[in-house]
């Protein structure tokens, strides 16, 4: 639960939130969209303790965030984002760094729900085989499901998406996107996302402009009506169709 909450990046003169007021029920999923610069990653960084928040509070798993240090916050809350930290060891290592007394049939499982497990036993060394220097040996589509596989693992009480598919084109995008709204079904998650494709499995979709929420509500009914998601969903659709032609 987010009440109040405002950040301001140092040196600058404005706020980048500006008193936002988020609940995140356990369980539930909320999509914050909103154009470039709306603070959306201002959020997670702030829900992360990167950026320290100024005045507003949250809670994280019914605790006063106010109590807990950054290193407490960061094993509560798993972040995807879209630069993936992998490290220069096999698919297990990178993977059992999540937790390294995980079996391999949860290895397996937290792959298949990424939905790498395939790619991971065509390899000619399964999941020894090593990932190169930031996963380098990965494509980038592969590199953000292997760190969703791992914060899968992790089991985070809550996990926060920032931009995941961001850099990736478009069909691998969204295939990324619907498969890990799949995944984190039933899971504590906050996606950050600044594209509407898949978004009508979330339970609420805020839409973010200059650090504050202009709109919110389950996906259909924001797109139902006149307002900046439906004007949102307009561009998407157009620049669609202008990369597909
Ligand atoms: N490191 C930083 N230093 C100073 N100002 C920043 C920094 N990062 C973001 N800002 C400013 O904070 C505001 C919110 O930016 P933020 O990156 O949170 O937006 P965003 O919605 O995530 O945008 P995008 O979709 O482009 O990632 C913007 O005015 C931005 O210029």
């Amino acid at each position: 639960m987010v009440k109040a909450l405002t950040a301001r990046h140092p040196g600058q003169d404005r706020d980048a939130l500006a008193g936002l007021d988020l609940t995140l029920e356990r369980g539930r999923r909320i999509a914050v969209v909103g154009p470039s610069g709306s603070g959306k990653t201002t959020l997670a960084q702030t829900l992360l303790r990167f950026l320290d928040a100024g005045s507003g509070s949250y809670t994280l798993a019914g605790v006063d965030a106010h109590a807990l240090d950054g290193d407490d916050v960061r094993r509560l809350v798993g972040l995807c984002a879209q630069d993936a930290h992998l490290f220069n060891s096999s698919v297990r290592e990178n993977l059992l760094l999540a937790r390294k007394d995980a079996g391999e049939d949860e290895l397996r499982d937290a792959l298949g729900r990424a939905r790498l497990l395939e790619w991971a036993d065509s390899l000619p060394e399964g999941l020894d085989t090593l990932v190169g220097e930031h996963g380098a040996r990965l494509s980038g589509g592969q590199r953000q499901r292997l760190a969703l596989a791992r914060a899968l693992l992790a089991d985070f009480p809550v996990l926060v998406l920032d931009e995941p598919a961001e850099h990736l084109d478009l069909p691998t995008a969204d295939a990324l996107t619907a498969d890990l709204l799949a995944a984190t079904e039933g899971r504590t998650t906050l996606l950050i996302t600044h594209r509407l494709a898949g978004l009508e499995s979330v339970d609420e979709v805020v839409v973010l402009d200059e650090g504050r929420i202009v709109q919110r509500g389950p996906y259909a009914e924001l797109a139902a009506v006149p307002g900046p998601l439906r004007a949102m969903a307009r561009r998407e659709e157009q620049t669609g169709l202008l990369v597909a032609g």
